[in-house]
C-alpha cells in the first residue's frame, strides 16, 4: 500500500512557487528522508501533507485515501515544528490531553511508555515550563506517536539533541519501521539520513532534484569519479598548459599549490591525467579515487 502519493502538489506564496508541482510516492514501511538546504520547501511540503497548509494546486493521498480527510488524520502522527505547550502541564498530562484530541485517549502507562521510548521518562511529571529545548523536542516526538499512528512525520527529529538522545530516537525510528510504520523525516544531519532512510529525496527550490536509495544515488554519481592528486608544485612555465588541459579533461576542478581535485566522467581518464602531470614536469606523489558521500551528493544538488 502507498503511504503517500502526491500529484503535481504545489504551494504558491504570492507569485513564488515554494513547492513546485511535486510527484512523490512513498511506500508503506519506508523511512523516507527529505533533504535540502534551508528554504528548499521541505517543511511546506510536509505541512501540506499534514493539513497545516493548504495546497495551491495538485492532489495527495495518505494511506490510500484522498486527502484532506478527517479520518486519515487520526492515522497519522505529526511532530510539531514549534511545540505550543501549557506551562503548568506535565509531560504525561500533555500526552493525555493531546491524545484525547486525536480521538484515541492514552492511559497513564501508555504515556510513560512512550516517554520512555523518547528518553523522557525521567521527566514524565515535570511541568513543561521547566523543560529544556531538548525535552520539548522529545515531547514533540512523543506527541507524534502517542496514538500509535501508521504514518509519522518528523521534522528534524534530532537537531539540538545530545548524542545519547539522538541514539535513542534513531532506535525508536528503526523499531517503528519494524512494526510496519512509515516514517517521513527531514534532517540536516546527513549521517543520520544515510544510516536510517530507505530512500532519500533531495529538494531544491520546491522541486525534487534527485531521489533514490543511497545505493542508487551513489550509482548515479559513480559516473563521475573524484580524483585527488597530491603533487609537486607545478613549474610556472607549465601551469597554463596543464590547467588548460585539466579543464578540458574533467569537471569541477579545484587547484591548490600541491593538490588538485578533479571529477572525471570515466575512470580510464585517470591515466591521461597522470600523463599530463608527467608531461608538465610535475611529480605525482599520490592519487586517491573516491566515490561521493551523501554530503557531496547533497551539496552538489542543492548548490
Ligand atoms: N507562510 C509563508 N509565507 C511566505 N513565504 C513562506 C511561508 N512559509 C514559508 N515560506 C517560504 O517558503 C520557502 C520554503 O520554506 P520551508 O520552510 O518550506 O523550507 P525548508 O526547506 O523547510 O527550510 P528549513 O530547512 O529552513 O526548515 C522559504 O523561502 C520560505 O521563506
Amino acid at each position: 500500500m502507498r503511504a503517500i502519493e502526491t500529484k503535481q502538489l504545489k504551494k504558491m506564496y504570492g507569485s513564488v512557487p515554494v513547492v513546485n508541482g511535486l510527484d512523490l510516492v512513498v511506500e508503506k514501511g519506508e523511512i523516507f528522508g527529505l533533504l535540502g538546504r534551508d528554504g528548499a520547501g521541505k517543511s511546506t511540503f510536509i505541512n501540506m501533507l499534514t493539513g497545516i497548509v493548504q495546497q495551491s494546486s495538485g492532489t495527495y493521498s495518505l494511506l490510500g485515501v484522498a486527502c484532506p480527510n478527517a479520518q486519515v488524520k487520526k492515522r497519522i502522527g505529526v511532530m510539531p515544528e514549534y511545540s505550543a505547550l501549557y506551562s503548568s502541564m506535565t509531560a504525561v498530562e500533555h500526552l493525555q490531553y493531546l491524545s484525547s484530541l486525536s480521538g484515541k485517549p492514552a492511559g497513564k502507562q501508555r504515556c510513560i511508555d512512550v516517554l520512555h521510548s523518547v528518553a523522557l521518562a525521567a521527566h514524565a511529571h515535570k511541568k513543561s515550563r521547566e523543560f529544556s529545548f531538548g525535552m520539548i523536542k522529545k515531547l514533540g516526538i512523543a506527541q507524534a506517536i502517542i496514538h500509535d499512528p501508521e504514518l509519522i512525520f518528523l521534522d528534524e527529529p534530532t537537531s539540538g539533541l545530545d548524542a545519547e538522545s539522538v541514539l535513542v530516537i534513531h532506535q525508536l525510528i528503526i523499531e517503528m519501521q519494524k512494526r510496519g510504520k512509515t516514517i517521513i523525516m527531514t534532517s540536516h544531519n546527513l549521517d543520520e539520513v544515510e544510516r536510517l532512510c530507505t530512500r532519500i529525496a533531495i529538494m531544491k527550490a520546491g522541486q525534487i532534484v534527485r531521489m533514490g536509495t543511497m545505493d542508487e544515488l551513489r550509482a548515479f554519481y559513480r559516473q563521475t569519479v573524484k580524483v585527488r592528486i597530491k603533487h609537486a608544485p607545478v613549474p610556472a612555465a607549465q601551469r597554463e598548459i596543464l590547467y588548460r588541459w585539466l579543464k578540458t579533461a574533467g569537471t569541477k576542478l579545484e587547484i591548490a599549490e600541491c593538490y588538485t581535485t578533479i571529477h572525471l566522467e570515466e575512470e580510464k581518464k585517470i591515466a591521461d591525467i597522470l600523463r599530463a602531470f608527467h608531461h608538465c614536469k610535475t611529480d605525482v606523489y599520490r592519487a586517491e579515487v573516491a566515490g561521493p558521500t551523501l554530503e557531496e551528493i547533497f551539496l552538489d544538488e542543492s548548490e
